[in-house]
């Protein structure tokens, strides 16, 4: 799914308005018959208070088209102007006279100074203060007001944003915005639901189609897209009958030192479990037992030292390589891994402590063959490209990353973000669960063994976060968030293969009566 910025929204409204030939009145009332729609099959007609909040823009106007269905749908309904500007949009105002001559009891005007409404926790309160129209910091009456609402911990359920939100830009005060327990959000979800600082100002979102121009959104290419199954289908390759294990290609993991060759065992296995034809592990001496004998797939070769890896050389020809994984940073480790990236050709996934020898060591990354994969948790990356002050900045520091050595970067997190050159892919799988030991390790495995069966870097980095998460979305329905392992996503990686293909559930048909 594409996440549209604010300036394509806007232009997503002008196409629409001038090629369905509408008024911008017209395309307000779908999106306030819209969000009536969707509270009307909640509620149904329940006599529980509804506090709508309208700002004086179209978020406001979208508040007021639900406030006349409100009324005349007999709801408990009151509505209150929030004042905070007397430059109001010509929409807002058309259904502001509207809404007065439905009903005897007028819109409350809140104005700075003025005490705000009761409002019981039981009640509900819709947010239509601020839409994507927000360019400035929110009045500070206004924050207050915003306040009011999470301390009566009513359900807030916030129109197109959570107001106060900015779409492009951090959040200062997080006062001065509203928390909501739910957004209904207008031609897509906004990037800042996604991201770790801004995620939080709505629990839950959905969007609401107002029937948009589909040939506008079809064609516009968006800097963010949101990664679900729908994206990832059209990645997936097929296997042919004939085919055989070299047609998937031969992965080798490198990695380990003692005490840490687990590491690479989860690594390998993943790689295997992703589909790869061949797998192999580079190891210290300590580490080829474990491996041969907890994982008989595999391969193992192993370096001349017993406890770290002091040269990486081999008699293979893989296909990629994934590593990193356990290795540890000693000097001799960074010797080798010098030497290994100045001969090397094959394309590359790198985690761990092969991103922290890259960290400390700057000049070996204009060594990286291009489309390498690097696979940072939040403190690896801060590692590799500096503190950034907000996710924004992150987010630009990381594109500038990518640009620079060609590399695609996977921030990994609740939502792992890839990034590639100007465009980022959010994705959407995943659960707490994963916040497990070596659940990273499985990550970098299913990616390298996605390119080993020829996926691109890119594809196989979008991919295989999505088949990761999605495999520990399924397993948590067998052991629990607490109970996930590492091991766990491994097992589950063939169901969620076989997810890709799974109908959705159907209900069940009633079947037709038989004429007596
Ligand atoms: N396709 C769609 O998605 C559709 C979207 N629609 C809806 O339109 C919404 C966008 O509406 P909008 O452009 O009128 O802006 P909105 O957010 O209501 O703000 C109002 C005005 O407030 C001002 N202002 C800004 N910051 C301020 C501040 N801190 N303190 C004080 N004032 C401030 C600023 O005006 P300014 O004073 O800068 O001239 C701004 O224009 C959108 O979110 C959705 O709900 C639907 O109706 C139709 C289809
Ligand atoms: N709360 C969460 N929601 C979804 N995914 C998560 C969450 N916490 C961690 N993950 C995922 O788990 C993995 C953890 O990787 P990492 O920190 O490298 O772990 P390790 O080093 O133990 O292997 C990443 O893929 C990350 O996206
Ligand atoms: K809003």
């Amino acid at each position: 799914m594409k996440l549209f910025s604010r300036e394509q929204i806007y232009e997503a409204d002008q196409q629409t308005i001038k090629k369905q030939d509408i008024t911008s009145t017209e395309l307000m009332d779908r999106a306030g018959s819209q969000i009536f729609n969707w509270m009307h099959l909640r509620l149904q007609g329940a006599q529980v208070p509804i506090h709508v909040f309208c700002g004086i823009g179209n978020n406001g106007g979208d508040g007021l088209v639900l406030t006349q269905h409100l009324i005349s749908h007999g709801y408990h309904v009151t509505t209150y102007i929030v004042n905070y500007s007397h430059k109001r949009s010509k929409d807002f105002l058309i259904n502001y006279d509207k809404v007065k001559s439905m009903t005897k009891t007028w819109p409350v005007v809140l104005e700075d100074n003025e005490a705000f409404p009761e409002i019981n926790q039981e009640d509900i309160i819709v947010d239509a203060v601020f839409g994507i129209g927000l360019n400035r910091p929110v009045p500070d009456w206004v924050k207050d007001l915003f306040i009011h609402f999470r301390k009566t911990k009513a359900f807030t359920l916030s129109i197109d944003v959570p107001s106060g939100l900015f779409l492009d830009q951090p959040v200062k005060d997080e006062d001065a915005v509203v928390w909501a327990g739910y957004t209904l959000s207008f031609a897509s979800p906004k990037l800042v639901f996604f991201l770790p600082e801004t995620a939080k100002y709505t629990a839950q979102w959905e969007v609401l189609d107002i029937g948009l121009d589909q040939e506008y959104l079809m064609s516009t290419k968006t800097e963010a897209d949101l990664i679900g199954k729908h994206e990832v289908l059209p990645l997936y390759m097929p296997r042919d009958k004939f085919s055989h294990k070299g047609t998937f290609g031969h992965t080798l993991i490198i990695g380990g030192s003692y005490g840490k060759i687990g590491a690479v065992i989860l690594s390998s296995r993943a790689a295997l479990s992703a589909g790869s034809g061949l797998v192999s592990a580079y190891v210290p001496k300590c580490g080829y037992i474990p491996l041969q004998s907890s994982f008989p797939e595999a391969m193992v070769l192993t370096d001349r030292d017993e406890n770290e890896i002091t040269e990486i050389s081999f008699d293979l020809k893989p296909t990629v390589i994934g590593m990193g994984m356990g290795l540890g940073t000693s000097p001799n480790t960074l010797d080798a891994f010098e030497a290994f990236l100045k001969n090397n050709k094959t394309p590359l996934v790198i985690d761990a402590d092969a991103i922290n020898l890259l960290s400390k060591n700057k000049a070996l990354l204009k060594l990286l063959p291009i489309h390498s994969v690097l696979t940072p948790h939040p403190k690896e990356l801060e590692r590799l490209i500096g503190t950034w002050s907000d996710d924004f900045e992150k987010l630009e520091k990381v594109k500038s990353f990518s640009k620079k050595y060609h590399a695609v970067v996977v921030i990994k997190g609740a939502n792992t973000i890839t990034v590639f050159q100007e465009k980022i892919y959010i994705n959407t799988t995943g659960n707490p669960g994963l916040a497990t030991a070596g659940s990273g390790d499985v990550l970098t495995g299913i990616i390298t063994g996605l390119i080993a069966q020829s996926y691109s870097a890119l594809a196989a980095a979008i991919f295989g976060v999505y088949l990761h998460g999605k495999a520990a979305d399924i397993t948590i329905e067998d052991y629990g968030y607490q109970s996930l392992t590492a091991t766990h996503v491994i097992e589950y990686m063939g169901k969620a293969y076989l997810d890709l293909f799974e109908q959705p559930q159907q209900l069940p048909q009633e079947e037709p009566k038989e004429d007596n």
